[in-house]
């Protein structure tokens, strides 16, 4: 039986070459979480790249959401998390530097949509006044962009006063995309965005993310293998808390170098 650790032994990760390699935006080396005496993550060595989507695969319980969460500092608010190893942001390291600069750059959309019990504009504007601004038209004005951006102006321009429990499930997480947006993060971190959202608003979400990386970088935990395929450059395959194999996305899905990819990719277990 091929198992995951004798894989590793046999073929050696495939590497990304530094000319084909943009600027990394975080970089993890040797990596571990351990939640108590759960070891989630183990020795994760990750470049993640700038303006790009990637998209973190595995099947449940893997660890992908629990590397998200490292590279915005939420794993920690978890008393018993104990972290090893390094993580860069950028130039910055990330495991020492301070919560609120990097969540100023670091934004993050989750599984289910969780607006804040407040108007659509107020939503948005959260952030912005969070980092001190008060002006009216500048708020206006960061509102009308992030809801651009986030395709919902058109649909909600009209209601900005309205209670944002008042949108459907797909205008609501396009709603907290726009709240991320309007900090102007330089990275979004999602986590499974579009699960609970059907097929139309998916689609919506899914062009969304293609439009927005020309500003912001993109790491997406998707248990969807064709979401990741449509909309991601790069893709990291995690088992049992381990990277099998990370690469471009069309390598990942057309020729991966691990037949533990392949079979996962396929289908054929997860
Ligand atoms: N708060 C927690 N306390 C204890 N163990 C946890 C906690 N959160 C996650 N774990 C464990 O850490 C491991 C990784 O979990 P994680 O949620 O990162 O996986 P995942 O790949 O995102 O799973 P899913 O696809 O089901 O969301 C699992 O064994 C999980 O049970």
């Amino acid at each position: 039986m091929t198992t995951l650790t004798n894989y590793r032994q046999a073929t050696p990760l495939r590497v990304v070459t530094q000319t084909e390699a943009p600027a990394a935006i975080f970089t993890t080396e040797g990596l571990n979480v351990w939640y108590g005496d759960t070891h989630a993550l183990k020795n994760i060595d990750l470049t993640i790249f700038e303006n790009e989507v990637t998209a973190i695969i595995g099947p449940s319980g893997c660890g992908k959401s629990t590397y998200l969460k490292t590279l915005n500092r939420m794993v920690e608010t978890n008393p018993a998390v104990r972290i090893s190893g390094t993580a860069q942001f950028k130039d910055t390291d990330l495991l020492h530097a301070t919560v609120e600069r990097l969540r100023s750059e670091v934004g993050m959309v989750f599984q289910k949509p969780n607006p804040f019990p407040k108007s659509i504009y107020d939503n948005v504007a959260y952030g912005p006044k969070l980092h001190g601004i008060r002006k009216k038209a500048m708020l206006d004005e960061i509102v009308e962009n992030s809801l651009k951006k986030a395709a919902l102006w058109d649909e909600v321009k009209d209601r900005l006063s309205a209670s944002a429990f008042g949108l459907s499930g797909g205008q609501q997480q396009r709603l907290c995309i726009a709240r991320s947006l309007a900090i102007e993060p330089s990275v979004l971190l999602m986590d499974e965005p579009t699960s609970a959202l059907d097929p139309v608003s998916t689609n919506k979400v899914e062009e969304l993310i293609g439009e927005l990386k020309k500003d912001v970088s993109i790491v997406i935990v998707t248990h969807n293998m064709q979401q990741a395929a449509r909309i991601s450059d790069r893709t990291a395959f995690f088992l049992h808390g381990e990277v099998v194999e990370y690469d471009r996305t069309e390598a990942i899905f057309q020729n991966p170098t691990s037949h533990l990819t392949d079979d996962y990719v396929n289908g054929r277990f997860g």
